[in-house]
């Protein structure tokens, strides 16, 4: 299979690159850059003498289409609502890792994003590719919005209480910790050195862009769901998204049943790892993986359930994910190219 990778020089594409480089089915056919063509991967990354030869194309859709199977957007939001509709327009498969697809109200999307929203019948057809929890059969998929990081984390922690329990969605709370890579690489005051070394930010308290997505999904999984209450903090570190989620319990569950609850839930997901009763993870110990690591605690004294979860925000939250949608597009067993253990410490 041939794909091409369209953002290729920022931290979402080369992690494209380092998953792609040893994925047995896939040739990268095409890197593209809108400001740096002519030029080569090792220019911006040094490191990544695999590609050495590799030239940065610019992005002619047509000549994308021609020459790949599928085509990679890990673009802003913004330019993905452009860029990828005229990719589909020649025929070409995509998978976007931006926020531009991810939500079917256009309403929505235009208040929260603050641009004006990709065209319905898009929208529409795009799946969203929650990849433990996809609703749809996605090898005859055209377009996959691969979900925010953010996102990923909560709803993977979230997923088997909304279904399966009644709970009152309207107490859950997610509170979000990131590394700074969250932030893409170019360089702003926010992530500078000096502004985030030894320091701990609250961001964009009240208005992330995350958190119609996250209830976008919970109100498909549970009629009753609605507003969340969602916080979001930098925390100087490269990589790792934590989210520890706290919910209201009906009074008839027990610590055991919830334990089996998300057990069973995720017995056939090789990449959610439910942690041993007592033990919780720590953002090292998924970096550089696409595993997301789930811990529940149940606190007697206040009846709620706390939910602890942790991703690499570029792998599971980011390229890893669209790599699994990948797979899962092409009839491929999900786990090709993504067996990556965590790096650690
Ligand atoms: N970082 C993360 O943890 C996550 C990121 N995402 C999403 O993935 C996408 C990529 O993120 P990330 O890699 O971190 O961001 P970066 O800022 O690191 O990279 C953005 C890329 O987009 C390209 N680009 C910028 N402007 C344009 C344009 N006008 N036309 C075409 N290409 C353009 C840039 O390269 P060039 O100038 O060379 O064209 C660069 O390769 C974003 O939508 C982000 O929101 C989603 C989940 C997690
Ligand atoms: C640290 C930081 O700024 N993180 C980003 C993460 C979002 C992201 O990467 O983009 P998507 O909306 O495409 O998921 C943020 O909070 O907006």
């Amino acid at each position: 299979m041939k794909a091409a990778i369209v953002g290729a020089t920022g931290y979402g594409g080369a992690e494209l690159i380092r998953i792609l480089q040893q994925h047995p089915e896939v040739t990268v056919q095409s890197y593209h850059s809108s400001s740096q063509w002519g030029g080569s991967i090792v220019d911006s990354y040094p490191h990544m003498q695999a590609v050495s030869g590799k030239e940065l194309k610019a992005i002619s859709h047509e000549q994308i289409a021609q020459d790949a199977d599928l085509a990679f957007t890990a673009t802003p939001s913004g330019v993905s609502s452009k860029l990828v509709p005229e990719l589909l327009k020649h025929g070409i498969r995509v998978i976007d890792l931006s926020g531009d697809f991810r939500l079917k109200d256009p309403r929505q999307y235009e208040a929260w994003y603050n641009s004006k929203a990709p065209d319905e019948v898009i929208l529409e057809e795009a799946v969203y590719g929650l990849a433990e929890w996809l609703d749809t059969d996605v090898r005859n998929a055209q377009l996959i919005a691969n979900p925010g990081c953010y996102p990923t984390a909560a709803l993977l922690g979230l997923a088997p209480l909304v279904k399966h329990l009644p709970i009152d969605p309207a107490s859950i709370i997610i509170d979000a910790k990131t590394g700074v890579s969250g932030a893409g690489r170019k360089a702003v005051p926010v992530t500078h050195y000096t502004e985030m070394n030894d320091n701990l930010k609250i961001y964009k308290v009240l208005e992330h862009q995350h958190t119609p997505e996250i209830e976008q999904v919970l109100s498909g999984w549970n009629s009753n769901a609605g507003t969340i209450t969602f916080s979001t903090h930098l925390v100087p570190m490269t990589r790792g998204i934590m989210t520890t989620i706290y919910i209201d319990v009906p009074e008839s569950i027990t610590a055991e049943k919830l334990f089996e609850l998300y057990q069973e839930s995720y017995k056939d997901c090789y990449f959610v790892r439910i942690r041993k009763k007592g033990t919780y993870p720590s953002t090292k110990e998924v970096y550089g993986s696409n595993f997301c690591d789930l811990s529940l605690a149940y606190d007697e004294r206040t009846n709620r359930i706390m939910i602890v979860s942790v991703i690499d925000n570029l792998v599971k939250g980011a390229a890893g994910q669209a790599v699994q949608n990948m797979n899962r597009m092409f009839g491929i067993d999900e786990k090709t190219g993504l067996d990556l253990a965590p790096v650690y410490p």
